[in-house]
């Protein structure tokens, strides 16, 4: 346990992980000033994989399991642990991290994609602990509250971003279930009391399978228990492929593949088959036989037929041609190098990807390279009927304009693994048609479903602890702000009708009066922000899990351009804090444009505003005043930093990731030195601050002098330390600067 002022501060990957190269030292070094300790813990991809195989390798090769170490700590009131976004794998980048570690000397197995030895099995199981979005429900042990600050909306609004015209001809639109899907399915219990529980298949000639055999249930908890019928998604897939054809419009694909890693890559599968139904007819024999699996998408299709000898591959190729050619356009991930929305399943991400396409006029890229009207295939209706809103909306009322419109923060539920991200270990590919039931310890059952082969059956749990802390955090974000707090609930859906009732009992336990608090249904409340946001006016959004991540994306991209630039707090059930840098992702295409030209333009805004909120709770927490002061100043730096548009800008010849870093450390040296509060951290920096200012043109000439050319740090998913951090710390001035920062400063008398 760290006794220490400690802030933990996460390595992970992409561009985030090259950014903390650049910045931590900073951290560290000005932290240092007032006794705060900056430790890291590894939590990337690479670190992730070696954690799960110390018997495989050598002792200097083993590295700890710091996540779980992490998860620990976050059950504790001494956490203050600042979270980098991470990459949530899905299986074509799983395969990847493993080449590359393998590649660099470590004898790890390959993913065993058909187990059938001991062995496999075993690796198996422990490539699955770290696959998709495997850090975040360890680290989230509390409920999430994520904001622009006033800085950044004020930013927003003097230096709106480019918002895509919308008209009412539009032909985009969002396609949804509306029969035999999770939502349509839905069962729903709150358990008066404890039990443990069972999931049960029994097959239609009686034989009973058990899909899971020990589920502890909490007394006050929610459960629900719904199914996806294989049947209704085919039927509504081919009716889409069919439809986005008759209206030629684009078809595309959004699912949560990373996060969702059961059911979504499964439902994905079935879209890809969907839409190459005659290749898959006339070939299945062969994609048999390479063992094709298109849960991982498309490409592991086209990688798998280059085994083939080449007339065999030619006419599949062809094939597949025709089918592009006889089918809807698809939506483009990379138009230049043919990657379709089909192509990997983490390529398009529901979360970020709805926004970017409602914020280009409804549209998304064609094969052509050109934006096209598209059909937003959304395949579960629980929460698809909220894109279609602010669709109708924009078609309606024309694009949202960042100049003056309001704001929609979030109240989330997220503790304990609440709801549908915490459902994968209670999710279920049916084999076989029978029943599932969920049946308590003696013997009752709770839920039961009619399945067919090929259905997916899942169960959520909401944990009541987790309800009532979201609740308490509602008002108090409603009395703090002063806004209008809605929860996003709807009466007619089973799950929801149980959570209303709790938040109407909890909501008895807090002061209320003067604040206005209300719930609706998704798409009411969608309906009622938008309308609010459009005259300036902010409403809170109190909602679940899911709706946490897909708005917490959306109303950001629209208001500030991205989701980076949120402040994004998980206030720990148990005391601490955990602060996570932004709510967007790890930005891949940052990394290949890094490579290309030696420039990041990854903004470390996010992590910025996570370091001002994490040395405010050490100072709350340890009673260090200095980290306090160390807090306030950084959020003024953060504000002048935005003010003087000292964000990294896009292209080489201006400052990136790198050069941004060098002012926020100015202007904080700056607001350190202006302070009153305390006399000897304002004499050190006064120093720092003058010899910062004194070397600005240097410095920037020395950031900018190494872009444009390729670079080469050794790797993508496990990247040479010393070259990266060689990389991202070019200039030996700020670099010497800054390694005269580090003594703590002497105690005040
Ligand atoms: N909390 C977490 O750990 C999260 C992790 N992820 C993971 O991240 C990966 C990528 O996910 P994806 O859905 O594509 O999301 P991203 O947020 O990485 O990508 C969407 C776009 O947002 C913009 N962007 C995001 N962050 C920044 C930043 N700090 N500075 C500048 N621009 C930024 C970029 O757009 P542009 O530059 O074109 O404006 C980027 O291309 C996946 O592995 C996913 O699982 C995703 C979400 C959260
Ligand atoms: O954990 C993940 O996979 C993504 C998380 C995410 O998108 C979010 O928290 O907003
Ligand atoms: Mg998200």
């Amino acid at each position: 346990m760290t006794q220490k002022p400690t802030i933990i501060y996460t390595k992970t990957d992409e561009a985030p992980a090259l950014a903390t190269y650049s910045f931590l030292p900073i951290v560290e070094a000005f932290a240092a000033t007032a006794g705060v300790h900056v430790e890291t813990r590894d939590i990337s991809l690479a670190a992730r994989i070696l954690a799960v195989f110390p018997d495989r390798l050598t002792a200097d090769q083993k590295v700890g399991d710091h996540l779980k170490e992490l998860g620990e700590l976050a059950k504790t009131p001494q956490a203050n642990i600042i979270k980098l976004p991470n990459i949530s794998a899905s299986i074509p980048q799983l395969k990847a991290a493993i080449a590359e570690l393998q590649a660099a000397g470590y004898d790890i197995p390959a993913y065993p994609e058909d187990p059938q030895s001991d062995a496999e099995k075993d690796a198996r199981a422990r490539y699955d602990r770290v696959k998709g979005s495997a850090v975040n429900p360890v680290l989230r042990e509390g409920n999430s509250d994520r904001r622009a600050p006033k800085a950044v909306k004020e930013y927003a609004r003097k230096h709106p971003h480019s918002m895509g015209e919308w008209t009412n001809t539009s032909k985009s639109h969002v396609a949804t279930m509306s029969a035999g899907d999770f939502r349509h399915t839905e069962l729903s219990l709150t358990l008066d009391a404890p039990t443990e529980a069972k999931i049960v298949l029994t097959a239609d000639d009686g034989q009973p399978f058990v899909l899971k055999e020990s589920l502890p249930l909490q007394a006050g908890e929610v459960i629900d228990a719904s199914v996806m019928q294989r049947e209704e998604l085919l039927n509504f897939l081919d009716a889409q492929v069919e439809d986005a054809n008759e209206q030629g419009v684009l078809f595309s694909l959004h699912m949560k593949a990373t996060m969702m890693k059961v059911s979504d890559p499964i439902i994905f599968g079935h879209a890809v088959r969907t839409y190459f139904k005659d290749v898959f007819a006339k070939h299945q024999g062969t994609f048999e036989e390479l063992g094709v699996d298109v849960n991982n998408g498309l490409g592991d299709l086209l990688a798998k037929i280059k085994t083939l000898p080449d007339d065999q591959q030619a006419e599949i190729e062809a094939d597949l041609k025709k089918a592009y050619e006889q089918g809807p356009d698809i939506a483009m991930v990379d138009s230049d190098r043919g990657i379709t929305n089909l192509h990997v399943p983490s390529d398009v991400i529901i979360d970020a990807s709805m926004p970017a396409m409602i914020r280009t006029s409804g549209q998304m890229w064609n094969a052509e390279g050109k934006t096209q009207d598209a059909k937003a295939v959304i395949p579960d209706s629980s929460y698809a009927a909220v894109y279609q809103e602010v669709i109708d909306f924009c078609k309606t009322h024309g694009a949202l304009d960042p100049r003056t419109m309001g704001s929609v923060p979030n109240v989330g539920l997220m503790a304990q693994k609440a709801e549908e991200y915490g459902s994968h270990d209670k999710t279920f590919e049916i084999d076989r048609a029978g029943v599932v039931r969920v049946v308590d310890a003696e013997g009752n059952t709770l839920t039961e479903h009619r399945v067919q082969p090929g259905d997916i059956w899942r169960m959520c749990q909401t944990k009541d602890a987790p309800i009532q802390d979201w609740v308490k955090l509602a008002v108090a974000r409603a009395r703090a702000t002063g806004a209008p707090a809605i929860f996003w609930l709807d009466e007619d859906r089973p799950h929801d009708a149980r959570l209303i009732a709790k938040v109407n009992t909890y909501l008895k336990d807090h002061d209320t009066s003067g604040l206005d608090i209300r719930i609706l249904s998704p798409q009411q409340a969608t309906r009622v922000s938008l309308e609010r946001i459009k005259e300036g006016q902010d409403t809170i959004s109190v909602t679940g899990n899911v709706l946490r991540d897909y708005l917490t994306d959306l109303f950001p991209i629209l208001e500030v351009g991205t989701s980076a630039k949120m402040l994004s707090i998980v206030p720990l059930m148990a005391g601490g804090g955990l602060f996570e840098t932004g709510a967007g992702g790890s930005a891949p295409k940052h990394v290949q444009q890094f490579n290309k030209v030696n420039y990041l333009r990854w903004d470390s805004l996010g992590e910025f505003l996570a370091l001002g909120v994490s040395f405010e709770h050490l100072a709350d927490a340890f009673g260090v005043e200095r980290a306090r002061v160390l807090g306030e100043t950084l959020d003024e730096a953060t504000t002048a930093y935005l003010m003087n548009n000292k964000g990294p800008a896009r292209k080489v010849g201006q400052i990136d990731n790198r050069g941004s870093h060098f002012y926020l450390a100015l202007y904080w040296a700056q607001a350190l030195a202006r302070q009153k509060r305390d006399a000897q951290l304002a004499e050190r920096f006064g120093l720092v601050a003058e010899e910062l200012a004194a070397n600005e043109e240097a410095i920037i000439n020395e950031l900018l002098a190494v872009q444009g050319e390729s670079i080469d740090i050794g790797g993508y998913y496990f990247p040479n330390e010393e070259l990266a951090a060689r990389a991202m710390r070019p200039s030996s001035t700020l670099n010497t600067i800054i390694a005269g920062i580090t003594q703590p400063v002497a105690a005040e008398a």
